[in-house]
């Protein structure tokens, strides 16, 4: 993060909504800057409840931008945001993430002097409806690694055991859409296999998700929909299965 980035401004008072039966999240026109670079375009994005979307797109298309722009880190210089039926258009980050957002950025996010069951205890809370499904126990189960690592601070850890703890700590919050940026960049194989693992769990257990991943071929056999990215404008979206068969898409957006 930089200082070219756009200062956001405070809070807004959130603006009626949408009903709580559409979509859990919706962007529309959404566009960002930092500095005098204008970097999308207009992007237009829908997460179903419950719903995998992949987000793809070669390096530098937007794609961590359109993420740091759905929960407000930085601030659409147009379009909106809906989440949970609500417009969160210019909102803080706390308070768009409290509707139920469980975000794992790129390059993880733990608390390295707080050791793994202070990181996991202090993210615990209800979800937005109430829901405690995910506990403590619910996420050592899930992750069998980091029961045996509690007592070790974060920063203690390899970095597939704090890729698990960033997705833990998501988890912790009951959340109804996890968002995950390259969780398994620089990982062993191994290690990659089991995020990818814990990516299916989290999609069967009903919660939405945006996925990015340079592994686009897993991204496509793994979510429901895809967005493709480039240069800051959505070019191709669609079924996984439909994209995954559009060898000329693929070839021309991701350059496989
Ligand atoms: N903090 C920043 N300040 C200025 N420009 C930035 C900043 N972060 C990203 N950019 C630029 O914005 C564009 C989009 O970057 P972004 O990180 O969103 O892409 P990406 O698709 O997520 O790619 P990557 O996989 O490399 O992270 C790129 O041209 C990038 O150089």
């Amino acid at each position: 993060m930089t200082s070219t980035i756009q200062d956001r401004p405070a809070a807004s008072s959130a603006r009626a909504g949408t009903a709580e039966g559409g979509p859990f999240l919706q962007a529309s026109g959404l566009h960002a800057h930092y500095g005098q670079s204008h970097v999308l375009h207009g992007v237009d994005l829908t997460i179903g409840r419950g719903e995998a979307v992949g987000l793809l797109g070669r390096n530098g298309m937007g794609k961590t931008t359109l993420i740091r722009t759905l929960i407000g880190q930085l601030q659409a210089t147009g379009g909106t945001v809906q989440v949970a039926g609500r417009d969160v258009t210019g909102q803080a980050p706390e308070q768009i993430v409290r509707l139920g957002i469980g975000y794992v950025p790129e390059g993880r996010g733990v608390f390295p002097n707080l050791s793994v069951r202070e990181n996991l205890l202090m993210a615990a809370r209800p979800g937005r409806k109430g829901q405690t499904d995910w506990t403590f126990d619910r996420v050592m189960q899930t992750f069998p690694r980091l029961s045996e690592r509690l007592g070790n601070g974060g920063g203690q850890l390899s970095g597939g055991e704090q890729q698990m703890l960033a997705i833990g700590r998501a988890l912790m919050t009951n959340p109804d859409l996890m968002i995950l940026d390259e969780a398994t960049e620089g990982l062993a194989p191994l290690v990659v296999a089991e995020i990818w693992r814990v990516i299916g769990l989290i999609r069967a257990s009903g919660i939405a998700s945006l996925v990015v991943d340079r592994n686009y071929r897993h991204v496509l056999a793994t979510t429901d929909r895809c967005v493709v990215l480039e240069k800051g404008r959505v070019v191709l979206a669609g079924e996984s299965e439909t994209l995954a068969a559009d060898e000329a898409g693929l070839h021309r957006y991701l350059g496989v």
